[in-house]
């Protein structure tokens, strides 16, 4: 079994916990309340733009032009679906501009915080791990809502698009492939270090929707 499908094994119970909830049920329902959305929005946009840095500084740490190559598109990406929010959703749903300069919330800063860390400070295999959740659990939830929701005029609709459509899906699949690379060619101790960032990540995409659905400030 690939180190990937391992680690997805492994975090199935917070995934399970992930899929009931509010949040996601209501998001899918279309009745999620406009002002949860607006604070997910808002915090998500500040995650993004921080996040595709990330991405694009794990690029330039492989020594694998290819890989280097896919992590600077990733971290574009996550620019590019920022700038959409702006350009589009912000004025959607009802999102000042100037929450731009909203303040990151206590989970957003910590994940973002925790990305950043293990990405300067941790070995490349386990800065790899630590970003990967973010990619598989959203192309998951995309994919779950799409097959399962029956309100089709979901106000959220354009939204969960994103991330359950098929390019989406082989950029995750792309990261996954390095990721299972890099674990094949590490130590066991590595391995461990890595699921444990995986682990970590994977319970603040939790926390980052748990977070938005109580609108938790400092
Ligand atoms: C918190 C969070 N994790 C992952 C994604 C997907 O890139 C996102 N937009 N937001």
């Amino acid at each position: 079994m690939t180190w990937t499908d391992q680690a997805w094994q492994h975090i199935q119970p917070l995934y399970s916990n992930i899929l009931a909830m509010p949040f996601i049920e209501q998001l899918k329902n279309g009745t999620l309340p406009l002002d949860k959305f607006q604070f997910y929005m808002q915090q998500d946009a500040r995650y993004l733009e921080h996040y595709g840095r990330v991405l694009a500084y794990l690029g330039s740490k492989t020594g694998d032009n290819d890989q280097a190559l896919d992590f600077f598109d990733f971290g574009k990406n996550a620019l590019i679906v920022e700038r959409a929010l702006h350009e589009s959703y912000f004025s959607q749903f009802g999102i000042h501009e100037d929450s731009d300069t909203a303040d990151l919330e206590p989970i957003c800063h910590h994940y973002v915080h925790f990305l950043k860390s293990t990405a300067a400070f941790d070995p490349l295999e386990v800065a790899m791990a630590a970003v990967l959740p973010c990619f598989v659990i959203y192309k998951e939830v995309g994919d779950y809502i799409i097959a399962t929701q029956t309100n089709q005029a979901n106000p959220y609709k354009n939204w969960i698009d994103t991330y359950s459509g098929p390019e989406f899906a082989i950029g995750v699949q792309k990261a996954e492939n390095y990721v299972n690379a890099m674990a094949e060619n590490t130590t066991e101790a590595i391995r461990a270090q890595m699921l444990e960032a995986y682990v970590k990540a994977s319970r603040m995409e939790f926390k980052f929707w748990e977070a938005a659905y109580n609108k938790t400030a400092w």
